[in-house]
């Protein structure tokens, strides 16, 4: 759901509507189980389906930035990312040219579905085995209906900011969920840490997980547990929180993310209850798989 909502607003891309072989989700799916594996290009193996994937997910992008060249959006009604890219693309100051649009395209793509999704399904998990998180979501989000002049008001930014507890419960979900298996980065100088020198031009790779399940950081690293946060900082990354990276790459996209994770809590714990029925085990492949899915019998309130 959230893949086919971002390639709508990004490409006006109709993933519902297309045949399933050539469903842009499954391009993207194999691209994700071939980055972290063995470099051996030959059929069959996940790093060709991987380069497959990729190839095959930046036609159909590359398609439809000649079809749009050829047939602009006509009102702000149909206007998407895609317009507002080659706008910038035809600028003559610009320094975006239309592979760097294409690349944007498939980076926001792949950096926004599966991470989003995966948080969510856990969100939805970790709650359902919380009864006292759910207690403490509902009154905050119940408070939030009640204090508000007009019923019929969608959330406001205003009511989003409020919700501290919700910023926890999102913060302890991510933290566990360790989404991001990894974070690169290069020393662009000689680096001594522990009696180690990491020599300059080495690519360095961050574990998030490291740090976020670690005993001497967190008090019972392995429990979920939305009360350690607070009083603390909700929405910046530290040395000892890092689920969105930190620094001048922190994930572009975090506050996106976490908003709509907080409409989705809003809307599940004020309308439904819900429990697990069935799945709900967690592999790592190296992002987050649910092999058997979560099943959940959900219900009106
Ligand atoms: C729960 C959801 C998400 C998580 C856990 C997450 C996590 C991360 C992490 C750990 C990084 C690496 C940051 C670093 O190197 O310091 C990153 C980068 C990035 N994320 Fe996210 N992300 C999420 C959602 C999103 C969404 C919704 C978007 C797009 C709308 C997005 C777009 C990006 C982009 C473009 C980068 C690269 C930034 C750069 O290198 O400058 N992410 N994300």
């Amino acid at each position: 759901m959230i893949f086919d909502c971002f390639a709508k607003e990004l490409i006006d891309y109709d993933e519902i509507n297309t045949s399933p072989k050539k469903k842009l989700r499954y391009s993207f799916q194999a691209f994700m189980d071939g980055l972290i594996s063995f470099p051996l290009n030959i059929p069959g193996t996940a790093y060709h389906a991987c380069l497959k994937g990729r190839k095959n997910a930046l036609k159909v992008i590359k398609d439809k930035l000649i079809a749009r060249r050829k047939a602009p959006a006509k009102s702000e009604k149909d206007h998407d990312f895609l317009d507002d890219l080659l706008k910038e693309v035809d600028n003559e100051d610009s320094i975006l040219t239309e592979e760097i649009a294409i690349d944007m395209i498939f980076v926001l793509l792949f950096a926004s579905h599966e991470t989003t999704s995966a948080a969510v399904t856990l969100a939805v998990k970790f709650i359902a085995d919380h009864p006292k998180v759910l207690d403490e979501l509902t009154k905050e989000h119940e408070a939030i209906l009640k204090s508000r002049d007009d019923k019929n008001s969608e959330l406001t930014w205003q009511e989003y900011k409020s919700m501290t507890f919700t910023h926890m419960v999102i913060n302890e979900t991510v933290r566990l969920a360790n989404i991001v298996p990894g974070i690169f980065r290069k020393a662009l100088k000689d680096v001594e840490i522990n009696g180690y020198t990491i020599p300059a031009g080495w690519l360095v790779m961050v574990v998030p997980a490291v740090v976020h399940l670690s005993h001497g950081k967190y008090e019972d690293p392995l429990e979920f547990n939305p009360w350690r946060w607070e009083g603390k900082e909700l929405h910046a990354g530290s040395k000892t929180f890092m689920a969105f990276g930190g620094g001048v790459r922190l994930c572009v996209g975090a506050d996106f993310a976490k908003l709509q994770m907080a409409i989705f809590i809003h809307h599940m714990v004020t309308k439904y209850r819900w429990r697990v029925t069935k799945g709900g085990d967690i592999i790592r492949k190296p992002g987050l798989i649910f092999p058997n899915g979560l099943h959940i019998k959900i219900a009106q309130k």
